[in-house]
């Protein structure tokens, strides 16, 4: 059976979590993400670790956002890591966002549109009034116009975005939650079988899998899941 299309984001204090956790979900999932709090405690040598034997493909989260020249150079440097996704923020514009693109052809720059921490009082907070998915929308379509080849978005505004760009960019969904699990700091969620009918390529799910007792059988069950809503629709997992 294909690992299902679940990238488990491995938000762990220390390598040797991680590289558990990353053992234990790897049978049943496409991809790890390594983040922030990782890559900056252990820096490269984090890849190697949950990368392990395994064919998982890394998705590796920076969430990149400075001047062109800069987020070019960074993307350089995690080059030889061979993460198969790298994160920029959107909102770095598009020529940050293309000259990331050139810098790493063999990776999908994933541009972030807007974090799905963030509810429609934040955004009027900091100046971008309005629903979310008019904003995630209107940074979708300028991101791929730059050459991103994926995007993050919440699962509620994943079919929207479709529309906007078409069916050839990798659809990112963070903000998965399966029901009766609790939000925490998200704000825009939604089921994973919600994200996966909407159109999402990728589900990133962190704590309802690595702070459940058995990470392995929380991210079977999710895949599980997944597969019995797309036998009942017409996608495959
Ligand atoms: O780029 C991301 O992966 C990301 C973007 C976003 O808008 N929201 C978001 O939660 N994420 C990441 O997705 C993961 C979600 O983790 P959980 O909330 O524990 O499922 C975290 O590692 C976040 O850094």
């Amino acid at each position: 059976m294909r690992p299902a299309p679940i990238a488990v984001a491995l938000d762990a204090p220390d390598l040797e979590t991680a590289a558990r956790w990353a053992s234990l979900v790897t049978p049943h999932v496409s991809t790890i993400k390594v983040g922030l709090e990782l890559y900056l405690r252990y820096g490269p040598e984090v890849i190697a670790s949950v990368r392990g034997a395994s064919g998982v493909d890394i998705f590796l989260d920076l969430k990149l956002h400075d001047i062109p020249n800069t987020v070019a150079g960074a993307a350089r440097a995690v080059g030889r890591l061979r993460p198969a996704i790298l994160t920029v923020h959107a909102a770095g514009g598009p020529t940050m966002i293309s000259e990331a693109v050139q810098a790493l052809p063999d990776t999908r720059i994933a541009a972030v549109t807007v974090l799905t921490s963030l509810s429609e009082a934040d955004l009027e907070r900091i100046g971008l009034a309005g629903p979310p998915g008019d904003a995630v929308r209107r940074l979708a379509a300028m991101a791929v116009g730059a050459g991103a080849q994926a995007l993050v978005c919440s699962p509620q505004e994943v079919a929207a975005v479709r529309g906007e760009v078409g069916p050839d960019i990798i659809l990112i969904t963070p903000g998965v939650r399966p029901a009766g699990s609790g939000s925490q700091d998200q704000a825009r969620v939604a089921t994973p079988e919600q994200a996966f009918a909407d159109g999402a390529d990728l589900l990133v799910i962190g704590r309802p899998i690595t702070g459940s007792a058995d990470p392995g059988a929380a991210a079977a069950g999710i895949a599980a899941a997944l597969r019995r809503s797309a036998a009942a629709g017409d996608r495959r997992v």
